[in-house]
């Protein structure tokens, strides 16, 4: 779904932050993207969606190399960029509107209430919680229809609390979806819960583990062993790349 062979990119004056990098996401798999803050995870989602080009070395998606990315995958950015005018039923349906197309209201108000937003399809943005947020923000990307789906820290800002339920409902709609994803978090726990392998990005390197706890997952495997194991070499790593 996703390959990416020897990359190299660095910002002008600046030195490179990746050197001869390789990543691959096989179609169907969750796939997270850790490293300390500034090794370079949104840039390089940047640079799979096309808004920056490599210096050397190819991006494929779906086995095709062309320069041309732009619109080929799903991205949900940091902020969640919801148009504060518009209400969340609008928000929802800017990328079909942004393609021609007029989806069906019936099949829009499905995905509301799958996404827990049923009720609140008049409201605007700054009317909703910050997991409400995400979730709309999620589904305006789900409605891209797009395959591979870059997702930069999503649940970045919420609360602990939160952020359990949101994990628990996105393993689910992942698994019934089957859509691809690639995951950026701060979070090693949230990494390890949801992944099937994990790469972390070093000092222009990158490494992958294989987290290879059993699917369904649920909240409670974050107390096996296995867990806590892959969670503290992880963290050993992060520090020493620091
Ligand atoms: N437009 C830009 N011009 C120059 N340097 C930039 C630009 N955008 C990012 N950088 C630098 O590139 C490096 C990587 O930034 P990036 O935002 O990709 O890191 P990150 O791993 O996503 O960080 P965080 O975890 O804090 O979000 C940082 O040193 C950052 O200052």
């Amino acid at each position: 779904m996703l390959s990416i062979k020897d990359l190299t990119y660095a910002f002008q004056g600046s030195k490179s932050i990746f050197q001869k990098i390789n990543l691959t996401v096989k179609p169907g798999e969750f796939v997270s993207l850790i490293g300390a803050s500034g090794s370079g995870k949104s840039t390089l989602f940047k640079l799979i969606t096309g808004l920056l080009e490599p210096d050397q070395g190819q991006i494929g998606i779906n086995g095709n190399f062309t320069v041309d990315r732009l619109g080929r995958v799903g991205y949900m950015p940091q902020k969640d960029l919801l148009l504060p005018w518009r209400t969340v039923l609008d928000n929802v349906l800017l990328p079909l509107e942004v393609e021609g197309k007029r989806g069906s209201l019936s099949e829009v108000r499905e995905w509301l209430t799958r996404f827990g937003l049923s009720g609140l399809e008049k409201a605007f943005p700054d009317e909703l919680s910050g997991g409400m947020r995400q979730r709309a923000a999620f589904l305006r990307t789900i409605m891209t229809g797009k395959e591979l789906l870059l997702l930069d820290e999503p649940f970045g800002a919420l609360d602990a609390l939160t952020k359990r339920n949101m994990h628990s409902w996105l393993l689910g709609l992942w698994e019934d979806l089957q859509k691809t994803v690639l995951f950026i978090t701060h979070d090693l726990e949230e990494a390890i819960l949801l992944s099937d392998r994990i790469y972390l990005l070093g000092d222009a390197d990158i490494r992958e583990w294989k987290v290879s706890l059993p699917r369904p997952r649920n909240a409670e495997q974050i107390y096996q062993s296995e867990f806590i194991e892959l969670r503290k070499e992880l963290e050993r790593l992060i520090h020493h790349e620091n």
